[in-house]
């Protein structure tokens, strides 16, 4: 296997708040991405996703702490200072696509005006005639159509808005695409093309996507590994093949999440995530798990890319 090209090691996000409650938003992350796959995060609102992505990009709010390892090359993501992180980080080593990109995007500067300012800040391309060939070619690399260049923001659809936002984040070529909810607020077509325009990054550009979303149908779609946290915590990582095929998920809150969906049994799981700033000290889970039993109150080690006590194994799948 290639090297990863983003290593996340033991990764825990802490909020401390004023009144003295701590927050523990993630706790104890680690998985890898490689160059030409995608690793897709889900889990229910509130679970710690965005923040995560956060901790990656050096954007935590001042009252966060973070601990643990977040390695992109050689460069330690949560050790790195902000210089390092505005200069090398962010856009050349981590493109960022935006959840909302109509507001990601300069509303009174054209699509044109705001790709040439990104090639000139982070390519070093110099001269007028090479800043503009380099802009339309980020342009075509997403996608977005040249006869649209000269539009002002307000003046495009949700898709090509999506597609310049694209075209923005793939400027510093970097080897890290990071997705928060990038097809939140866009009707289903719309969500397979941005889907499939990501997908094409990963393959024909050989890059690494970490792409967080609710949207069960569009990991299935775009990712080759699925990572689902619960309550801060990463609690299974699957192959997405297996994740959404047979044998199925493995633990029991990804089953229950699978099987919340209206296509498939369309039963919600029952109760509510905890509150993250008052965690039990088993398995968050368990209140919740219909397998749980007495162990289930002492935290369960981390195995095989499963945090969990009676995890569903194939036999019993098979039965
Ligand atoms: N600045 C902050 N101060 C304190 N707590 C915070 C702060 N930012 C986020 N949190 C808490 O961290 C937890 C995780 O939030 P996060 O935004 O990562 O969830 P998410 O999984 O991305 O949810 P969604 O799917 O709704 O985007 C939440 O409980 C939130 O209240
Ligand atoms: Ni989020």
């Amino acid at each position: 296997m290639t090297a990863p090209v983003l290593s996340v090691r033991g990764l825990s996000v802490r909020f401390l708040m004023p009144s003295g409650r701590r927050i523990a938003a993630v706790t104890d992350a680690h998985f890898d991405v490689a160059a030409g796959e995608c690793l897709a995060l889900v889990g229910e609102s509130g679970c710690g996703k965005s923040v995560l992505a956060s901790a990656l990009l050096g954007l935590l709010p001042a009252n966060a702490q973070a601990a643990g390892g977040a390695y992109l090359g050689d460069v330690d993501l949560l050790a790195a200072d902000e210089r390092t992180l505005a200069r090398t980080v962010r856009g050349r080593l981590i493109g960022l696509i935006p959840q909302s990109p109509a507001a990601h995007l300069t509303p009174v500067r054209t699509v044109r005006s705001q790709l040439e300012e990104t090639v000139v800040a982070l390519t070093g391309t110099r001269g007028r005639a090479a800043v503009r060939q380099a802009a339309e070619a980020a342009a075509e690399r997403a996608a977005f159509p040249a006869g649209h260049l000269d539009h002002h923001p307000h003046q495009l659809s949700g898709g090509l808005a999506q597609r310049a936002a694209t075209a923005l984040a793939l400027i510093g070529n970097a080897p890290l695409l990071l997705a928060d909810e990038p097809t939140t607020g866009l009707d289903r077509d719309l969500v397979h093309h941005t889907v499939d325009e990501l997908r094409r990054q990963v393959d024909v550009g050989r890059r690494a996507l970490l792409v967080i979303t609710h949207d069960l149908a569009a990991a299935e779609r775009i990712a080759d590994r699925m990572a689902v946290m619960y309550a801060g915590r990463i609690v299974e990582i699957s192959d997405a093949t297996a994740f959404f095929g047979l044998p199925g998920p493995r633990h029991p809150y990804s089953r229950g999440l699978l099987g919340a969906l209206p296509e498939r049994d369309f039963i919600p799981i029952p109760g509510m995530p905890p509150e993250l700033g008052d965690l039990p000290d088993g398995c968050a889970f368990a209140p919740r798990c219909e397998r749980a039993t007495p162990t289930c109150t002492t935290l369960p080690a981390a195995a095989a890319g499963l945090v969990c006590h009676h995890p569903h194994v194939t036999e019993d799948l098979r039965a």
